[in-house]
């Protein structure tokens, strides 16, 4: 095709699952992208760390090189596709410095580096594009960027990672192994190179951060995400879930708090599993999609669906980004700044407030369930309802309890004066529930 510009030079770095479907579509679907941004793109590198590696695909094999700075530099925008924090942040300030705009799926990167590369981006008159990096496929950064920029958000909550919602649906629809549903994400392209990243809530948690920064533009440190993964959920836990009308899910929450008794308005951000009632729309999220509500001042209710991980559906994210960079390539102007003004505080997870849901091993005699009751009103904390089961091969009874709206700290005064009571043999299990 014939376009009034020369051709856009674009540097690709890493041809894993992501940048291998990203570099296929640019070579497939070239012609429709020159007329969508009205120039050529053209891939003039794809930088890899191993020039023997197996790959997906029939990718050109002169596009390959192992010298990523050359390829940055001889460039005009670059998507890095390479995870992790170094040398993907270098990278990523060196292609900014030489001008060029970059679009990233790196959400470790995002939510570690983020206000020291946007600030060089806007010092530089560069953007940087992010789209892939929370909830892959599904448009979530641009509306909260753009399109609620207007409104005010109060709460942004959702199944956020692919690989650990797949396993929690694997482990309750088909009964298998933490081990081997996580083997298939990893076969199947979801989880990150270390998937202890997806597990233990880490991937989650950035993911949360750069959502809870762009919510209530404040800076939010990925450290101060209170984190819990799924590695010590049990299949039991899964099946006790089922059996009371709930399905175990990893949510990330942040939230608006609002200002009382003499501490300032603030935000929460946490990620842990959690329990959602079957008949709620996240329940509903099988596999390696990933849904994200929000919730704004103006707006109400809304909710972004769609796949969170998979090479190709990532990779659209990617081209969006794409072809945004290369439109404002061609036509300049300034492009978003980062929006960090209100800068509200980020308060500990003690200062949210949630449903619970406690399951105990007691000895079975009269007046435990009393002395159990006592715990919790103790500390002010409202029972909803108690189930009492034998407790299978062990004497004594299985207690099921689900509370009322209650404080973190007094959940933790409660689980502590339990593990204390003579009549608790043991606390199995205390997990958070949402969405009634
Ligand atoms: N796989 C998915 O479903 C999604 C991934 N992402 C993000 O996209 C990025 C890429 O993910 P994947 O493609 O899944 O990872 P991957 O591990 O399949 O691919 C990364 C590629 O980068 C290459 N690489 C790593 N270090 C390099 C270096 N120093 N020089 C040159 N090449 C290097 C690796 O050899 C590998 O081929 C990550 O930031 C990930 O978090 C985001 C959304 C979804
Ligand atoms: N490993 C991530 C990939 C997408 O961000 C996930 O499983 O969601
Ligand atoms: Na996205």
């Amino acid at each position: 095709m014939q376009t009034a510009y020369r051709p856009i030079r674009v540097a690709l770095l890493g041809a894993g699952s992501v940048g291998s479907q990203v570099a296929r579509l640019l070579i497939e679907n070239k012609e429709e992208l020159a007329q969508r941004v009205g120039a050529e793109l053209e891939l003039t590198g794809i930088a890899v760390r191993n020039l023997d590696s197996k790959r997906e695909g029939n990718l050109p094999s002169h596009l390959f090189t192992t010298d990523a700075e050359a390829l940055i530099e001889s460039s005009d925008l670059v998507i890095e596709l390479m995870g992790g924090i170094e040398p993907a942040r270098s990278y990523v300030r060196m292609a900014l410095n030489s001008g060029a705009d970059v679009i990233t799926a790196n959400k470790a990167l995002i939510a570690a580096h983020g206000p020291e590369l946007f600030d060089l981006a806007e010092q530089l008159g560069a953007q940087l594009y992010f789209e892939a990096a929370v909830g892959g496929a599904i448009p979530i950064i641009r509306p909260l960027r753009e399109s609620l920029a207007g409104d005010k958000v109060n709460k942004v909550m959702g199944i956020v990672n692919g690989t650990t919602n797949f396993i929690l649906d694997r482990m309750e629809s088909t009964g298998a192994s933490f081990e081997d549903a996580l083997r298939e994400a990893q076969d199947l392209g979801y989880a990150e190179a270390d998937p202890t990243a997806d597990v233990e809530g880490f991937d989650a948690a950035s993911k949360a951060a750069i959502l809870a920064s762009l919510a209530f533009h404040s800076e939010v440190p990925v450290e101060q995400v209170y984190r819990e993964g799924i590695t010590k959920v049990t299949a039991l836990q899964i099946e006790t879930a089922r059996e009371s009308g709930y399905a175990v899910k990893l949510l990330a929450i942040c939230e608006r708090i609002p200002a009382s008794d003499g501490q300032p308005e603030g935000i929460a951000v946490r990620v842990h599993p959690t329990l959602i009632p079957e008949e709620h729309p996240l329940a509903a999220v099988r596999g390696a999609y990933n849904a994200v509500f929000v919730e704004a001042e103006s707006a109400g209710q809304l909710m972004f669906y769609g796949a969170g991980a998979g090479g190709t559906q990532t990779a659209s994210a990617v081209l969006g980004d794409l072809v945004g960079a290369a439109k404002r390539h061609l036509a300049g102007g300034p492009g978003l700044a980062d929006s960090v003004h209100a800068n509200l505080p980020i308060l500990p997870v003690q200062a949210v407030t949630t449903r619970y849901q406690v399951t105990l091993r007691v000895t079975d005699l009269p007046g435990v369930l009393a002395s159990v009751a006592t715990v919790f009103a103790n500390h002010e904390v409202s029972v909803e309802t108690v189930d009492q089961n034998p407790a299978g091969k062990d004497s004594g009874a299985l207690l099921t309890i689900t509370t009322h709206e209650a404080s973190e700290r007094d959940l933790d005064s409660v689980v502590a004066d339990l593990r204390s009571n003579a009549a608790v043999q043991n606390v199995d299990s205390v997990i958070r529930v949402e969405g009634i």
